[in-house]
C-alpha cells in the first residue's frame, strides 16, 4: 500500500485523495501542512487516528492507547508516558544488557551449527520480545531459547496474513458502513472456531484460531501471574504493568464517567493494552534491528566507521551509561538513516478530523475526513534531505540538518508520537553497539543487496540472512 501511494504521490503531487471503498482518504507530503495537522496546535481537531478494519472500539470490550480517542486517550497517555521516562530507561539498562549477553551466546551458537549464515532476524524477534516482557511486565522469561513460546508464537502469527481474517478485513475497507457486521461476523467465527477446537479431537490441528483472540483471552492468567510476582517481590517494581495495576485500584464504577485528569484504567483496558506493547512493541524494535543488520552487511566502509566510532567510546567490557549512549551522534545518525531509508509502518501515521478547520494551502477540512501521510515520499525528498541523494545510504546527513518533527517521522509526530520510542532507540542502540564490539556483519552472499519486503500494518523483510566474523583487531 505504502508503495502505491507513494507512486501516486509522484504522479498527482503533495496533496490529492483516493477511495478505500467508499471510504475518501486525503494523502500529504507537504511538512508545514502535515506539521499544521499532526502537531499539538490543532490536536483538538486531531486527536484520533482512523479505525482499523475489524477494530473493536466498544468501551465495554475495552480500548488501548493506540485506539482511544479524545479524553479517553489522555487519560490512558497520562498512565503511560511516565513508564518511559529517562529515569526508568536508566534503570533497565541492567534488563537490556542481560537480554543482549543472551542474544550473543544465541549468535555464537548460530555461527556453530550455521557457519555459512543465518537468518538473524528470527534471533531478533525472540530478543525484543523477551524485552519487552522483562522491562514492561517484570517477567522474566525464557523466550530466546524457547522458540515454542506461546505468546511468541501468537505475537508473531497477529503479523502475519490469515485467510478468515482477511475477507472480513477486506469486507470491513470495501463496505465500512456495516463495520459493525463484519465485526459481530468475525466474533461469531471466532467463538465457533474455539467451541469446536474444544470439542472435536482433532480440532486443535484442523481448525486455526485468531491469534489475537487467543492472546487477550490469555492476558488473565498473564496479571495472575504478574501479580503473584510482584507480591514475591519485597522491592516494589516500577514497570508498565505496575503502573496499570495500579490505576485499577481507584474506587471508581464507571470508566465513562472519569474525567482525564484521574489516572484510572479498567481492566478490561488493562487486558488490551498488555496485548497492545506485547504486540507494537516487538515487532518494530525487531524489525529496526533487522534493517539495520542488512544495512551493516551491505555497507562495509560505514560500518567500519561505526565500529571505529563505538571503540572510540567504550570498550568491550565496559557497563553502558545512558550518557555515554546519548553523545554517541554517529550510532544515533546511523540509525535514523536507517529509518529514514526503511519506514516501518506508515500507515499508522494517520489522523481523522473531528472538527471543521480550515488548514492554510489545504482548504477546509471536514469532520470524518481522513489524512494520511505519504512517509515514503517525505523520506526520500531531495530538497528536504539532499545535497546527497536520498537512494545513498548517508548517515552523516543528519549531522548538518537537524531532524524537523515533520519531515522525519518513523515514530509519527505530535502528541500521539510512539510512547515507546526513547525505549526502542536505547534498546536498539544497546544491541548494535555489543554486537558490533564483538563482530562484523557480513553478507551470505555477495548477491544480496537487496530485501524482499512485505506489508500488513508493518513494512518486513521475509528474512536477514547474515554472517559473522568475530572481530580481532580490538
Ligand atoms: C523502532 C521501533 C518503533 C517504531 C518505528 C514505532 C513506530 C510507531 C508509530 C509510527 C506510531 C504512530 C505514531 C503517530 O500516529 O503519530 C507508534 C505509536 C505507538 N507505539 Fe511505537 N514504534 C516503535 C517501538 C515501540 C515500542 C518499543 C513500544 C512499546 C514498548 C511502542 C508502543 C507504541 C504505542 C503504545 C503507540 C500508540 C501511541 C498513542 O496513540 O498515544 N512502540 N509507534
Amino acid at each position: 500500500m505504502s508503495v502505491s501511494i507513494h507512486n501516486w504521490t509522484k504522479q498527482f503531487g503533495r496533496i490529492y485523495g483516493y477511495f478505500e471503498g467508499h471510504t475518501p482518504i486525503l494523502v500529504v507530503s507537504d511538512s508545514k501542512i502535515i506539521n499544521e495537522i499532526f502537531t499539538k496546535k490543532n490536536f483538538s481537531k486531531f486527536h484520533s487516528r482512523r479505525q482499523f478494519p475489524l477494530e473493536d472500539r466498544r468501551t465495554e470490550t475495552g480500548v488501548h492507547l493506540f485506539s482511544a480517542t479524545g479524553d479517553e486517550w489522555r487519560r490512558q497517555r497520562a498512565i503511560f508516558n511516565p513508564t518511559f521516562s529517562l529515569t526508568k530507561i536508566k534503570n533497565m539498562l541492567p534488563t537490556i544488557e542481560d537480554c543482549t549477553a543472551t542474544l550473543l551466546n544465541k549468535l555464537q551458537e548460530s555461527m556453530q551449527t550455521s557457519p555459512q549464515g543465518f537468518d538473524i532476524y528470527k534471533l531478533y524477534k525472540c530478543l525484543t520480545m523477551d524485552l519487552i516482557w522483562r522491562c514492561c511486565f517484570n517477567m522474566k522469561t525464557d523466550m530466546q531459547n524457547n522458540l515454542n513460546n506461546p505468546y511468541l508464537i501468537r505475537s508473531q502469527q497477529v503479523f502475519a496474513r490469515q485467510n478468515s481474517t482477511y475477507l472480513a478485513t477486506l469486507l470491513s475497507i470495501f463496505i465500512p458502513e456495516q463495520q459493525s457486521t463484519w465485526l459481530a461476523m468475525h466474533c461469531w467465527l471466532n467463538n465457533i472456531k474455539a467451541k469446536l477446537r474444544h470439542l472435536l479431537p482433532i480440532g486443535k490441528n484442523l481448525i486455526e484460531e485468531d491469534p489475537s483472540e487467543w492472546l487477550k483471552n490469555n492476558v488473565d492468567d498473564f496479571i495472575d501471574k504478574a501479580k503473584t510476582s510482584h507480591n514475591e517481590n519485597s522491592i516494589k517494581s516500577n514497570d508498565l504493568l505496575r503502573l496499570m495495576l495500579d490505576a485499577t485500584k481507584t474506587n471508581f464504577t464507571d470508566i465513562n464517567q472519569q474525567s482525564h485528569h484521574d489516572r484510572v484504567l479498567s481492566i478490561n483496558e488493562i487486558k488490551q493494552n498488555i496485548y497492545l506493547f506485547m504486540t507494537a512493541g516487538y515487532e518494530t524494535a525487531s524489525t529496526t534491528l533487522a534493517y539495520i543488520t542488512h544495512v551493516l552487511a551491505t555497507h562495509p566502509a560505514e560500518q567500519r566507521k561505526l565500529q571505529n566510532h563505538i571503540d572510540s567510546y567504550l570498550n568491550n567490557d565496559d557497563i553502558l551509561d545512558l550518557n555515554i549512549i546519548e553523545k554517541m551522534e554517529y550510532l544515533d545518525q546511523f540509525i535514523k538513516e536507517t529509518l529514514r531509508m526503511y519506514p516501518i509502518t506508515p500507515i499508522v501515521i494517520n489522523r481523522e478530523c473531528s472538527e471543521q478547520i480550515n488548514i492554510p494551502r489545504l482548504g477546509l477540512i471536514c469532520p470524518g475526513t481522513k489524512i494520511t501521510v505519504d512517509m515514503y515520499s517525505l523520506h526520500y525528498d531531495n530538497e528536504l534531505w539532499g545535497p546527497v541523494d536520498t537512494k545513498i545510504f548517508y548517515p552523516e546527513r543528519f549531522a548538518s540538518k537537524p531532524s524537523h518533527p515533520a519531515e522525519w517521522i518513523p515514530f509519527g509526530i505530535g502528541p500521539r508520537k510512539c510512547v515507546g520510542m526513547k525505549f526502542a532507540l536505547t534498546e536498539i542502540k544497546i544491541i548494535i553497539i555489543r554486537l558490533l564490539q564483538k563482530y562484523t556483519v557480513l553478507p551470505m552472499s555477495m548477491n544480496d543487496t537487496d530485501l524482499e519486503l512485505v506489508e500488513l500494518v508493518t513494512i518486513t523483510p521475509k528474512q536477514v540472512s547474515v554472517k559473522l566474523e568475530k572481530r580481532t583487531n580490538i
